[in-house]
């Protein structure tokens, strides 16, 4: 999960000079194995015939149906094997350039603390469960594996080019919240969806939000909120086509083409997108 609250300038004590902070398994409390069980229980309801199929090969590939929480250790070393990527505890958020530094070298950054029973629906940071259910995955998938890492050196440049805005509109509407076209239709692959019954359910079955065709500059100009559900969700052809896209364009004319201009709104349809479903946004209505 990515969110825009407060990140610290250096890392707090305690912790290396590149974040990375032990996972500490053993002081994990019952409490909080449990939790880990009940959101787990709580998504395996839900997930088979929602999540894409590579989602729930990760799941299998990793043993992640194995009861608590998992210790980053043995998952990364499983994980390692099929895609070269590891697992590494942070504290909380990171500085973008300690976040891409980490993904451009196959590391991924996992928050090692869960969320409280009274914080089952929803929280802000990423906490282990987001981190770990949510994204690590998909990191069993060859072919998205490479994406992220792709992904982690472009942010690198991207800070170079003063256009981190746009490519972490790439991140948040493909990493976090993307849908992919399968045979037997659309499926999730966002770790902010699969992490979220409540938005599991309404990113595939609400009449609520926009599903459109993910066009790079398009999505680069995309508003995104961080505090309720997407009001337009991207789709993929492919994680093939994601990645082809992400390693065979060079993004520095796209951030030039669309700097002067405007952003788009979060609940937009344009007349040159390629709309899978158009959104009633009664949804986002209902809360204004
Ligand atoms: C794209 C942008 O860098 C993004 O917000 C990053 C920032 N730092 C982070 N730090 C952690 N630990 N986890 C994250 O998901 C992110 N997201
Ligand atoms: N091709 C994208 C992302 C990327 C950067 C560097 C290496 C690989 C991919 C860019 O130009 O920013
Ligand atoms: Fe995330």
């Amino acid at each position: 999960m990515a969110s825009e609250t407060h990140v610290l300038d250096r890392p707090p004590a305690g912790a290396n000079a590149d974040w990375t902070i032990p996972q500490r398994w053993d002081a994990y409390s019952a409490e909080d194995h449990a939790t880990w069980d009940t959101l787990y229980a709580r998504q395996m309801k839900l997930l088979p015939g929602r999540a894409s199929d590579a989602f729930l090969r990760g799941l299998d590939a990793l043993k992640l149906s194995e009861s608590g929480i998992p210790d980053f250790e043995e998952l990364s070393d499983r994980l390692e094997a099929l895609t070269g990527w590891r697992v590494v505890a942070v504290p909380g958020l990171v500085p973008d350039d300690v976040f891409f530094t980490h993904m451009a070298n196959r590391r991924f950054v996992a928050g090692n603390f869960i969320r409280r029973p009274d914080q089952l629906d929803y929280l802000q940071e990423p906490d282990v469960f987001h981190d770990v259910f949510g994204h690590v995955p998909m990191l069993a998938d060859p072919v998205f594996a490479d994406y992220l890492a792709a992904y982690g050196r472009g942010g690198l440049r991207a800070l170079e080019l003063g256009s981190l805005k746009q490519l972490a509109r790439l991140y948040w509407y493909t990493v976090e919240f993307g849908l992919v076209q399968e045979p037997e239709g659309l499926r999730i692959y966002g770790a902010g969806i699969v992490s979220s019954a409540s938005e599991t359910r309404f990113s595939l079955d609400d009449p609520s939000p926009n599903r459109i065709m993910l066009d790079l500059a398009r999505v680069m100009r995309t508003d995104y909120r961080i505090d309720d559900f997407q009001q337009t969700y991207f789709v993929i052809p492919s994680f093939d086509e994601l990645l082809r896209l992400t390693v065979e364009t060079d993004f520095a004319p796209v951030y030039e083409a669309i700097r002067e201009e405007q952003e788009i709104a979060v609940d937009e349809v344009l007349p040159k997108d390629d709309v899978v479903t158009e959104g009633t946004q009664h949804y986002a209505r209902s809360k204004a």
